[in-house]
């Protein structure tokens, strides 16, 4: 089986891209699977500037074609906050429930008309030698005022899927795998896998 190597540490992007390149026939590898491999530090202001960090230092590491994933959660009345701090919004420890709750404690008595939001996904891919490229892929939504659901992780139990109109972690993976940010960032990307994929990386 070919083999794939994305460079999250994240378990839930690493299940997602587990479903999602599984039935491409690609074995997916990820950071878990390389301990001595340390933290690439998110200097970056934008998705596609961390994602390009992590992709393009990995792949230097491993001297391997390298996928990455930046993303996060775009909300208009924080004025895109958290964005790039999406992981770590309420502290270094990087807990989905307290950043949940960082964000639901900031949006009180925000009207639901005011409170859009999208999820945003750069997905980089390095290739040793080569130029770099980028796939960037968003889902549109609008931020709960209640937890809802029990699949994905992250901040998927507050935000509302405008297309299907269910919260995000109401959806099963397959429909997840679907419609979301990262779903729609690696419909571009394929678009493009033979190419990087070719004989040698
Ligand atoms: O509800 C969500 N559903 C998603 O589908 C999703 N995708 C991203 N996020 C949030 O954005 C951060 C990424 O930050 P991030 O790209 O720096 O990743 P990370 O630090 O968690 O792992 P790594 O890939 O860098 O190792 C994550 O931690 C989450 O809080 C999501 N939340
Ligand atoms: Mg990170």
């Amino acid at each position: 089986m070919k083999e794939i190597i994305i460079a999250t540490k994240n378990t839930g992007k690493a299940k997602e891209f587990v479903q999602m390149f599984s039935p491409l026939g690609y074995e997916v590898k990820t950071l878990l699977d390389f301990p001595d491999v340390p933290d690439v530090e998110e200097t970056g202001s934008t998705f596609e500037e961390n994602a390009l960090l992590k992709a393009e230092t990995i792949s230097k590491l491993l001297n391997r074609v390298v996928i990455s994933d930046d993303s996060g959660l775009v909300v208009d009345a924080l004025n895109g906050r958290p964005g790039v701090y999406s992981a770590r919004y309420a502290g270094e420890q990087k807990n989905d429930q307290d950043n949940m709750d960082k964000v639901l404690r900031e949006l009180e008595g925000i009207p639901t008309e005011e409170r859009t939001a999208r999820f945003c996904c750069t997905l980089a891919v390095a290739i040793p030698n080569e130029a770099s490229l980028t796939f960037t892929g968003t889902c549109e939504g609008v931020i709960l005022e209640e937890r809802r659901g029990e699949y994905g992780f992250g901040y998927d139990p507050i935000f509302y899927v405008v297309e299907e109109k269910k919260a995000m972690a109401e959806l099963p993976p397959e429909v997840k795998n679907n419609i979301s940010h990262r779903a729609n960032a690696l419909k571009k990307l394929k678009e493009q896998l033979p190419a990087v994929f070719k004989e040698g990386n």
